[in-house]
């Protein structure tokens, strides 16, 4: 007999038209919607990175596709068949209708798990605080991975991607090591150093590790994509950390957003088009590494943790 378990799989959500937009950002903002300016600020980046498709919908249905094939591969015959539902956290289908269908599958047991890799009690500590409300509700019982950012598999994938950019930079002649590897993920206000928060540190962790599996010793971490709030968000940002490495003649700039796992806004706009823009200006070569998607060594990561999980029970 098969024993079934539901994996929650969990991620940022997007708006699927340009008309959605508005309640996609008021979702964001709790509640309160965004003025005039604001709401056209955001369709415009929007529009100017593919023209009203909004790559990470397709994306996360793509992760959590290969996330359930590679899953049930890995377990063979353990007895246990996963079954992969997605909560978006801003975006239908919600985190909440995400548990009410595992409910109506009649599963009672589950795993969640955010396309994530790192912790901040403001990020992922967010998802999992309402999977565990609604879960407890609906009588699942339901355990979660906090973050994944040393998986050995992740810090391969990530130090690929590395390598093989930093290949195209030495064809066009520049030497390795002028090459400077900016990691980078999205700001987080201030705040949350005081409140003990783990997120930088598993940030530069996980920077670390890349850089020393993918051989570079020339790196520093960055932050990107910050709120415009008044109140102090991590820094320093990119556009400044671009500024000051033009300063100290660099030329040749190979940014890696660790703190993301998919093509999105905040990597084709924040990056491709305004960090690259800044850069162009500065006369610095801006290259970015791929996305992981549903890069195998990244669907592995997932799988395994959700593994272990389930056998540590
Ligand atoms: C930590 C973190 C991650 C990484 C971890 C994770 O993945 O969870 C992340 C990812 C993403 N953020 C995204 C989009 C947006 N985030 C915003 C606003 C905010 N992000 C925040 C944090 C994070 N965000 C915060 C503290 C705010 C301020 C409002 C609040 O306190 O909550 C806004 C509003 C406008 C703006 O400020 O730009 C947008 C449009 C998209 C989807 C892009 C797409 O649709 O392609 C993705 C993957
Ligand atoms: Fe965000």
């Amino acid at each position: 007999m098969s024993n079934k378990i539901g994996v929650l799989v969990m991620s940022y959500g997007t708006p699927e038209s340009l008309d959605q937009v508005e309640a996609y950002y008021t979702h964001i903002r709790r509640g309160h919607p965004p003025t005039e300016e604001q709401l056209k600020e955001l369709k415009d980046r929007y529009e100017a990175i593919v023209g009203g498709v909004f790559p990470l919908r397709a994306n996360t249905d793509n992760q959590v596709e290969a996330l359930q094939e590679t899953l049930n591969r890995l377990s063979g015959d353990s007895g246990y068949e996963f079954v992969c539902y997605q909560g978006l956290k801003h975006a239908a289908p919600f985190i909440e209708d995400g548990v009410d269908k595992i409910a109506q599958d009649g599963i009672k047991e589950a795993i969640g798990i955010v396309l994530a890799p790192h912790y901040s009690v403001m990020s992922v500590g967010g998802y999992i605080k309402r999977a565990e409300t609604k879960s407890s509700e609906a009588g699942i019982s339901m355990k979660f991975i906090r973050s994944y950012h040393t998986h050995p598999k992740l810090i391969e994938a990530f130090a690929n991607r590395v390598s093989s950019k930093l290949e195209l930079f030495k064809e066009a002649g520049a030497e390795r090591d002028t090459v400077k590897v900016l990691f980078s993920a999205h700001s987080l206000p201030a705040k949350i150093l005081e409140m003990g928060d783990p997120y930088r540190d598993q940030l530069l962790e996980t920077s670390r590790e890349v850089a020393r599996k993918a051989g570079v010793s020339n790196w520093q971490f960055t932050w990107q994509s910050a709120g415009r709030t008044s109140d102090p968000w991590l820094g320093p940002d990119i556009l400044d950390t671009l500024h000051d490495l033009s300063k100290e003649q660099v030329e040749d700039v190979l940014v890696a957003p660790v703190g993301f796992v998919s093509d999105h806004l905040e990597v084709l706009y924040d990056l491709d088009i305004e960090a690259k823009t800044v850069a162009k200006e500065l006369d610095m070569r801006l290259e970015r590494i791929d996305s992981l998607n549903t890069d195998p060594l990244y669907m592995e990561t997932l799988s395994e943790m959700i593994l272990e999980t389930v056998k540590n029970n």
